[in-house]
């Protein structure tokens, strides 16, 4: 029989501190499980640090952490194999320290007001009493001579201490549950909790579920039956009786299933860089995120100054679908769960990045914004991204080819991240690549160019080309370009639809860059403020001076007074009347007249830059402006045959040929805003029927 030691009052200010607790952690009950595991863990690394010093002889066992679900006494216990507390300890540390610290926690909480306070952490052993209505502590210390101790509350400011029983080092904390927490008697429940907080604790934790007793008359099972049961039960015996007869009685024993571990223990972002292999880095990212694509690439953080931080970040594949803004970064504190995002913590621009961030240094009891303005924080923040920079760089150096690979997605990051972070900007800027229609000379090159950094490109042989596709940095198109257009980048944004511009000014031996990335507009917008000599103009916006022919002198028509120009201009002027379209002629230079396009819609830079920023503030779909210029190729055969069709219809020669030139206008000038939006249906079905009409003419005069 054991005896009262002691019966007490817990001395805490607040009259009766859980209500409160209850009250402002409503949703938040099943953090007690994450608080007690902690306290076993803990335990559990003390016992191995006094056993270091000595203080503690022999062997210590194996660490373990077992939990028990008792359906029968509908209890939940957590038993550890640490350090143990006399009776003293258990005064001092559970009924003093522990319930002064949950007041303190409520205070706190209270004062953060409305805002929500990041990890809850520092309730501790009291949270407990969020789901329990009698705690338990039966423990003993690993002192010698140690006394077992037995304390007891039921969450009132009164305790009971008496002595123990036990006999083997450790603690366990019961947990009787209230009638509204039963759920925690359900073994997925606790399993998920285990899996959520306490997967990645250093030691193993265990399950036991203890059933009641299978009631006392049962029907006679099938053989198989009978024997499968026999293998899934931890008592074999009782299943035996219960198969052999139907008058058997009640088993003496309650059925526990044997304790399975249910954590997954090894924190791989603890483990050393030097230690991993791809692999393993690939599993736990498969085992973090299930059903997703393999990531791109990987950083290891591991510091230990002027702050602790640990962790493995991931950059996933960009699916269009991902919000970039939020975060799916998951926080722990000491391999122990925190929060699934690291909103606070990582600068914005690495929020899609996905893994684990683990730092003791975080501040967790408090508000979210007081953790933005927190200093270490902002330093963990710039740490990160420092070390995304360098791992960035690496690949950059060490395989470029996967680097390329992986550009597409990487590269969102990389400008994103120059845009946000000027300290990021300048460590990447030398790494920030543009597809570029130039064909690198992958054998033997002829042409070497050398860059500011006395690089030379060619050097690299086939290196920034892959499937085809050439990369090059924004300096490199600058030095390779310098002579033919200092400072100017000719872009396109759209490889479809622009490809008659861009073979026009690969045509002309004029390189061109595809920013085609959703970022790539405000990039560019960017780049020019950085540099600010450079300019950006997409290919049809304009067209450069060494495109054009420009001193082509013209005949003038001494009966019209015009030159072939201005004729070209009236016809189309006449046939499409569109008083805010600005026609424009051109001849085009060519090897080929016929290989140019006989027509093509500009829209000048700057407009078209405006256009997309007011879209973009009224959150719609740019519209293709009805000012723009249609430059017509005075070059190409097409205009020249329908000046002369158009000709006849001014000499009345052919009663048709009017009609027929005023549609092949219509028709070229479609054919060229092609190029620039598809058409909506009515555009459509006149461009279909147009198409049948003038086939018609044209074959019905052969
Ligand atoms: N399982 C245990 N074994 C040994 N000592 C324990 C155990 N659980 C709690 N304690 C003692 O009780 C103290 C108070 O625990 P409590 O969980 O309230 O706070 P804490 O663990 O110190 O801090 P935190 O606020 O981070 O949880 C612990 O510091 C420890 O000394």
């Amino acid at each position: 029989m054991t005896t009262i030691l002691e019966q007490g009052n817990i001395s805490i200010h607040t009259e009766n501190i859980f209500p409160i607790i209850k009250k402002w952690l409503y949703s938040d009950h099943e953090i007690f499980m994450r608080e007690l595991i902690s306290n076993a863990v803990d335990a559990i690394k003390k016992v191995s640090m006094v056993s270091r010093s000595g203080e503690l002889q022999g062997d210590i066992g194996e660490p373990e952490i077992l939990i028990t679900i008792d359906k029968v006494k509908k209890t939940l216990s957590i038993t550890d194999t640490g350090i143990g507390m006399t009776a003293e300890e258990v005064k001092k540390y559970i009924t003093q320290v522990a319930f002064s610290s949950a007041e303190e926690f409520v205070d706190k909480y209270k004062a953060a007001g409305d805002e929500q306070i990041i990890g809850h952490f520092g309730l501790g052993f009291y949270s407990s009493f969020m789901v329990a209505s009698q705690v338990e502590i039966d423990t003993l210390s690993y002192r010698e001579g140690a006394q077992a101790v037995h304390w007891t509350c039921d969450g009132s400011t009164s305790f009971t201490i008496s002595d123990s029983d036990r006999t083997t080092r450790g603690t366990t904390i019961t947990l009787t549950l209230q009638e509204e927490e039963q759920e925690y008697l359900e073994d997925y429940r606790i399993r998920t909790l285990v899996k959520t907080y306490c997967d990645f604790m250093p030691f193993p934790i265990k399950l036991e579920v203890i059933e009641p007793p299978k009631p006392a008359t049962e029907a006679p099972k099938a053989d198989g039956e009978a024997e499968a049961e026999k293998a899934d039960d931890a008592s074999a015996e009782a299943s035996d009786t219960a198969d052999t007869s139907a008058e058997t009685t009640t088993p003496e024993v309650e059925v526990a299933k044997p304790p399975e571990q249910i954590n997954k223990q090894k924190a791989l972002w603890k483990e050393s860089p030097s230690s991993l292999t791809d692999e393993d880095y690939l599993e736990f990212y498969r085992y973090l995120y299930p059903y997703q694509e393999d990531p791109l690439l990987w950083v290891h953080l591991n510091t230990d100054y002027p702050f602790v931080v640990n962790g493995i970040l991931y950059f996933p594949k960009l699916k269009p679908d991902v919000d970039v803004t939020k975060s799916s970064v998951k926080l722990f504190c000491n391999q122990v769960f925190v929060s699934d995002n690291c909103e606070e913590v990582i600068p914005r621009f690495l929020l899609p990045l996905r893994g684990v961030i683990d730092s003791s240094d975080i501040p967790l009891n408090v508000s979210r914004s007081f953790l933005q303005a927190d200093r270490t924080v902002k330093q963990i923040g710039n740490y990160v991204a420092k070390k995304v920079g360098d791992r960035l760089k690496e690949q950059y150096r060490d395989d470029r080819q996967a680097y390329i690979k992986s550009w597409e997605d990487l590269g969102t990051f990389v400008k994103f991240g120059s845009m946000n972070d000027d300290k990021f900007k300048k460590q990447v800027e030398d790494i920030l690549i543009f597809r570029t229609s130039l064909v690198e000379q992958s054998e033997a090159p002829k042409v070497e160019v050398e860059t500011a950094d006395g690089d030379v490109w060619t050097d690299k042989k086939s290196s920034n080309t892959v499937d085809g596709r050439t990369y090059t940095t924004l300096q490199e198109y600058l030095d390779r370009n310098k002579e033919q257009h200092e400072n100017r980048v000719f872009y396109c944004t759209d490889e479809v639809t622009q490809a008659t511009y861009v073979n026009l000014y690969k045509g002309r031996g004029i390189e061109v860059l595809f920013l085609d990335s959703f970022i790539d507009s405000h990039f560019a917008t960017f780049l020019e403020q950085e540099y600010r000599e450079v300019k950006f103009a997409r290919v049809d916006a304009d067209l450069d001076d060494s495109l054009i022919e420009k001193d082509k002198s013209e005949v003038i028509d001494p009966t019209t007074n015009k030159t072939f120009s201005d004729r070209i201009k009236d016809i189309f002027t006449g046939a499409l009347s569109k008083p805010k379209l600005t026609i424009r002629t051109e001849s085009i230079k060519s090897d080929d007249p016929a290989s140019a396009p006989p027509a093509m819609v500009l829209l000048p830079e700057e407009q078209r830059r405006m256009q997309e920023m007011m879209a973009m503030m009224q959150q719609q779909q740019a519209e293709f402006p009805e000012e723009h210029i249609l430059l017509l190729n005075t070059s190409h055969p097409l205009i020249q045959n329908l000046s002369e069709i158009n000709k006849g219809a001014i000499e009345g020669t052919e009663s048709t040929a009017s009609e027929l030139s005023g549609m092949i206008c219509h028709h070229i000038y479609d054919l060229a805003l092609m190029a620039q939006k598809g058409f909506d249906a009515d555009g459509m079905k006149d461009f279909v029927e147009r198409s049948n009409q003038v086939l018609t003419q044209l074959t019905a005069k052969k």
